[in-house]
């Protein structure tokens, strides 16, 4: 128990997705596989499955306020979250109350698309986050598509999601990994083909003030990862509310999406979701759960 209160507390900011694989659903799940409590503040609720986004409904921006200051003002929040914020306008009421509310253990996951293709943040929000939210987030999760149109430069290789990684901490953040999910590299880190032969490990690179940590863990050729970018930052969300220190909650975060892609489920016609409670289940048997990591200098 911390400071009188019984359980740490987590809250996630993001958009419903009705298929339970990613947004709040995972978000929540996630947090309750940690051990941690879980709260929402909903921006959107979308009508989507493993195939397809169907339908995109946005709450109005003080509906979202109001649903943070609900939480914060009473139960409050150790550590905070973002994922789909949809609008220009949502993204900067969300800004507002996390600087009103001082919500200093905050990870922003930059979410721009679904898997399925779907737009789940309008070109003009793109902005928004970066000059209002950026600023106020411990972590910055993007994937290689968001780097991308953050920087306007696709980083393939390690060198360069280091220098993607380390560039986008000008932008504000105190911390920025660039997730490798969508391309598998061989032991140098170089691109690979996914159904090429032989080991192919997927590296995410984590780029702080101190310095540049990469985690390197095997890829898994599966069709199931719907939800995996929320999953894991919900993940590293969950350990910084139980008091770890950043690198170690990243370093949890890729042991539970590492066990939750392993195990994920065929569920749907399209990408299947992750399994949220696997990492529990192989921590309780004791399983081996590493994630290989090594510091290197910022820069190419
Ligand atoms: N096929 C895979 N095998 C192993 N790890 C993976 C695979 N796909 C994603 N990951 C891991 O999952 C985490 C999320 O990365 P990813 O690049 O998929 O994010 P994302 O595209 O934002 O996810 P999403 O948009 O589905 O929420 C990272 O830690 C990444 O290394
Ligand atoms: C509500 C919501 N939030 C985030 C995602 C991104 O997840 P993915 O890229 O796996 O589709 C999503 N599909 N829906």
């Amino acid at each position: 128990m911390q400071g009188g209160v019984p359980v740490p507390r987590a809250l996630t900011i993001a958009g419903s997705d009705s298929g339970g694989g990613a947004g709040i659903q995972a978000d929540l799940k996630t947090f309750h596989a940690l051990e941690v409590f879980g709260m929402s503040a909903i921006t959107a609720v979308t009508a989507q499955n493993t195939r397809e986004v169907r339908g995109i409904y946005p709450l109005p921006p003080e509906a979202v306020a109001a649903q943070i200051d609900a939480v914060v003002e009473d139960i409050g929040v150790d550590a905070a979250k973002t994922g789909m914020l949809f609008s220009r306008e949502i993204v900067e009421v969300v800004a507002d109350r996390v600087r009103a509310h001082e919500i200093r253990k905050l990870v922003v996951d930059p979410v721009m698309r679904a898997k399925s293709g779907a737009s789940l943040l309008a070109p003009e929000a793109e902005k928004a986050l970066r000059e209002h939210l950026f600023p106020l987030a411990l972590l910055v999760t993007p994937n290689l598509p968001e780097v991308e149109a953050l920087l306007g430069e696709a980083p393939r290789t390690r060198a360069e999601k280091k220098g993607a990684a380390c560039r986008l901490l000008a932008y504000g953040p105190k911390a920025v990994l660039v997730k490798g999910g969508h391309a598998p590299v061989d032991e140098e880190g170089n691109p690979v083909s996914p159904d090429a032969r032989g080991r192919k490990y997927v590296e995410d690179v984590l780029a702080t003030e101190e310095g540049v940590v990469v985690f390197r863990k095997d890829y898994w050729l599966t069709p199931h990862t719907h939800g995996t970018g929320c999953t894991f930052s919900a993940a590293v969300t969950a350990a910084l509310a139980q008091g770890a220190e950043l690198v170690e909650a990243v370093a949890l975060g890729e042991a539970f999406i590492d066990a939750a892609i392993r195990h994920a489920f065929p569920l749907g016609k399209g990408h299947g979701p992750t399994n949220h409670w696997a990492f529990a289940s192989l921590r309780f048997d004791g399983a081996d759960l590493a994630v290989e990591r090594w510091e290197e200098a910022c820069g190419r």
